[in-house]
């Protein structure tokens, strides 16, 4: 089943006389649980596209489904609706809220997006502490924490309203290798222990190697697709 299904994906800015177009036409779909990622240079459309799919802007021509809503019908509001329920978001700088603890970061979108009820919170918030290997640190701030785990501490927010999809934009450009092998890893295990279909974007050719599916974008356009394995998972 795909969850995401993009058709000839173009995508124009205009701003003043000069128009720019970072997708010229794009096709692909993106399976329910798989581990995918958007590799190519700086420029290629990457951002762009995790911006389309993530419904944060529209594409300027060519359908593009996510989770089985043409996001051409989503507005402002149900748009944001949309991405509560359905989409969790992972970034390169963290995006954490310096003057939460660990701990209320992981449980902000509960209160801010779904308002769910204390006991159920709590519930989850501490499930994917755990999960992300980080209960230990939940009462500190984001400035008493190394940058792996504020990455480690972001994964657990992005999964914690229990998304299908999580997009995550160059999740280890701020990064050491080991650190980012070791959140990209952290990923995995996380499509493994949940279901959660993951999509990243980076263009370090150390740690591509991890997706089970690789998307080349060049120029705006998608220059091959690979698929590592039998690209079946547990
Ligand atoms: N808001 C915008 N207005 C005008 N042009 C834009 C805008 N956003 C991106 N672009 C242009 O679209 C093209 C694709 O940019 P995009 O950010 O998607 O690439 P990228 O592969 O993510 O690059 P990077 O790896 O440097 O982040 C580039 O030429 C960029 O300058």
């Amino acid at each position: 089943m795909s969850l995401v299904i993009a058709e000839q994906v173009r995508k124009l800015y205009r701003s003043g006389e000069t128009e720019v177009e970072a997708l010229k036409g794009v096709s692909f779909q993106i399976g329910a649980g798989s581990f995918v990622s958007f590799v190519g240079p700086s420029g290629s459309g990457k951002t762009t596209l995790l911006n389309l799919i993530g419904c944060l802007d529209a594409p300027t021509a060519g359908s593009l489904t996510v989770a089985g809503t043409d996001v051409a019908t989503l507005n402002r509001t149900s748009g944001a609706a949309f991405r509560g329920s359905e989409i969790g978001f992972i970034f390169q700088d963290f995006n954490l809220l310096p003057v939460l603890s660990v701990y209320e970061n992981i449980e902000y979108p509960l209160l801010m997006i779904q308002r769910t009820a204390e006991t159920e919170r709590r519930k989850r918030v501490m499930a994917l502490l755990e999960a992300v290997g980080m209960t230990d640190q939940a009462l500190k701030h984001p400035d008493q924490i190394s940058g792996g785990q504020k990455q480690r501490v972001a994964v657990a927010r992005a999964l914690v309203t229990n998304p299908k999809l999580v997009l995550a934009d160059e999740p280890t450009a701020n990064l050491d290798h080991a650190t980012a092998f070791m959140v990209i890893n952290l990923m995995k295990q996380m499509r493994d222990q949940f279901g959660t279909t993951f999509v990243f974007s980076t263009h370090d050719p150390r740690i591509v190697g991890e997706a089970e599916v690789i998307h080349h974008l060049e120029d705006g356009l998608l220059k091959e697709s690979e698929q590592k394995g039998d690209g079946s998972h547990d």
